[in-house]
């Protein structure tokens, strides 16, 4: 696993410098979910898949970027879904994006994730890796991620991010959001997943949802490349993560672009949703 971390390291040092100096602008392509791509989610893809490619242990790789899977070595035993620049669609405004990782043993279902990874590019450029617990890294002067601190989730936090466009919420999801408010929650929502729910993490505690709503009614983000790894990585931490009912890493896509309504937070957040829900 430390080899394939190590390869997540040096793209995310070429992806940082992509970033600022390279061209913001959108290709002619569209990607399996019918986004138009920028020239940046094509670069930042084939840096991760350069680095990867030189790591023996991943078998293939699947990429939100990419309609099929990759197969890299035969003798490998991972398989690693990624969203190479998420959010990418914010670097323009000069908000943080970030890249997300899942790695996979035995097919894509949320049962076999044995590892979640996701790099913020903010201010600072952050690395979280969970697999027994969660552990946050910050890049220094010479381009190394340096050990800052294990990432735990309080009961119940503060920060509260509500995903899509309130006209197309289900009323049930409207009357939790202006329940959660009155209760005093600070609204936290930059469009970017992998910067809101870091923050999140970052503050203690809250939730984070894309629910199933009137023009996404599967949802927006992707179980393999998004919503498996934070799931993942949200439990490490002492929190949930759950479609409204069931636990996320308990659903299987039928196919490797399939998008699930998600939930991410605190246990007393997280109860909230499965009363309003149930
Ligand atoms: O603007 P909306 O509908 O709230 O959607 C925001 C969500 O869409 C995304 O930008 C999708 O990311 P991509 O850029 O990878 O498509 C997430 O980062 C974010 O949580
Ligand atoms: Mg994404
Ligand atoms: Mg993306």
């Amino acid at each position: 696993m430390t080899e394939i971390y190590e390869a997540i390291k040096r793209s995310a040092k070429r992806i940082k410098e992509a970033i600022e100096f390279d061209d913001t602008g959108y290709s002619e392509n569209i990607n399996a979910t019918g986004d138009t791509q920028l020239k940046l989610d094509i670069k930042s893809d084939q840096i991760i898949e350069e680095e990867f490619a030189k790591v023996a242990s991943i078998k293939e790789i699947i990429s939100e970027e990419k309609e099929e899977k990759t197969p890299l070595h035969v003798e490998g035993i991972y398989g690693v879904g990624y969203d190479p620049l998420d959010g990418s669609s914010l670097i323009d405004v000069n908000l943080s994006v970030g890249s997300i990782f899942g790695i996979y043993e035995g097919g894509y279902a949320g049962a076999n994730l044995k590892a979640a990874v996701y790099v913020v590019y903010g201010p600072r450029v952050e690395l979280v890796i969970a697999e027994q617990d969660v552990k946050m890294y910050r890049m220094n002067k010479s381009g190394e991620f340096v050990f800052i601190k294990t990432i735990e989730l309080k009961e119940k936090g503060k920060l509260n991010a509500p995903g899509s466009t309130q006209m197309c919420w289900e009323p049930k999801h409207k009357a939790l959001m202006d329940a959660i408010f009155a209760d005093g929650y600070r609204l936290r929502y930059s469009g970017g997943m992998v910067p809101d729910l870091h923050q999140i993490l970052l503050k203690g505690g809250g939730l984070f949802s894309y629910p199933a709503t009137s023009d996404v009614p599967k949802g927006k983000l992707r179980m393999i490349f998004e919503v498996f790894p934070f799931a993942f990585v949200y439990e490490k931490a002492g929190g949930e993560a759950i479609d409204g009912q069931r636990r996320i890493l308990e659903l299987s896509p039928s196919h490797p672009h399939d998008t699930t309504p998600c939930f991410f937070g605190s246990k007393a957040e997280i109860e909230r949703v499965k009363k309003c829900y149930e």
